[in-house]
């Protein structure tokens, strides 16, 4: 199963294609570097100075690696770690850190998730549940899409009886530039199952993201 690149025409909801390797995309390396030299002669610099020379190869090579979870699925990352376990008690994985970046502005989305589900026979590997953030959140994201995306994958790996993320996250598009609100950070959740239709599961879910671990 493949649920992070099941859109074979990509784009529309953020899903693309299996892309692996350069020669499959419709642009070269050479044309993305040629693409950052023209941002920064359009900025007034001078491309060919000392610092700058290789810029437009580290700039590509940044934005391919804040942007890899394109080209990664579920399948690869799971590893195959989903385990039958019969327990119905509440795994929150909590302050996973995200670096994402925003889709309209191409600037950082800082902040961390919480992830809770309640399984139904099945569990994953607790690492897996960072790395699925981590692959969302490594490709030009809306928050909203981000948290959503988390909870829709783990609701269709394991058929829980409940999903719930939460994504708090704090956008330097609107910090460094535009409102430029340098406190502001936004939250947004998800909520599958038993965690949609039960408000006290739902609420027990948000009082262990507050609540501060004693040896914190
Ligand atoms: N809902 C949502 N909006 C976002 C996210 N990231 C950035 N935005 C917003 O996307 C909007 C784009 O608005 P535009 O008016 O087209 O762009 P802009 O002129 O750069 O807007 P300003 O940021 O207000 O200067 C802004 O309001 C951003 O704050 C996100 O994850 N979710
Ligand atoms: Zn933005």
């Amino acid at each position: 199963m493949t649920l992070a690149n099941s859109s074979p025409k990509g784009n529309q909801n953020g899903n693309l294609p299996n892309l692996k390797t350069q020669s499959e995309l419709p642009v070269s390396e050479e044309e993305m570097r040629q693409a950052v030299r023209t941002l920064l002669l359009g900025l007034g610099e001078n491309p060919d100075r000392e610092g700058l020379k290789d810029t437009p190869k580290r700039v590509v090579k940044a934005l391919k690696f804040l942007t890899s979870g394109y080209h990664q699925s579920l399948d690869e990352l799971l590893n195959g770690a989903v385990f039958h376990e019969q327990t119905d008690e509440m795994v929150l994985v909590r302050d996973i850190d995200i670096f994402s970046s925003c889709e309209h502005h191409i600037l950082p989305i800082l902040g961390r998730a919480h992830v809770a589900y309640i399984p139904d026979g099945k569990v994953i590997g607790l690492s897996k549940v960072a790395r699925i953030c981590e692959m969302y959140a490594r490709r030009l994201q809306v928050q909203e899409r981000l948290t959503a995306q988390i909870a829709d994958a783990l609701q269709g790996l394991l058929n829980p009886k409940g999903v719930a993320v939460v994504v708090e996250a704090s956008h330097m598009c609107m910090v460094m530039r535009g409102v430029q609100k340098v406190g502001s950070w936004t939250s947004t959740s998800a909520v599958r199952g038993v965690f949609a239709e039960d408000a006290k599961t739902r609420q027990e879910f948000m009082s262990l993201i507050r609540h501060t671990p004693s040896w914190s």
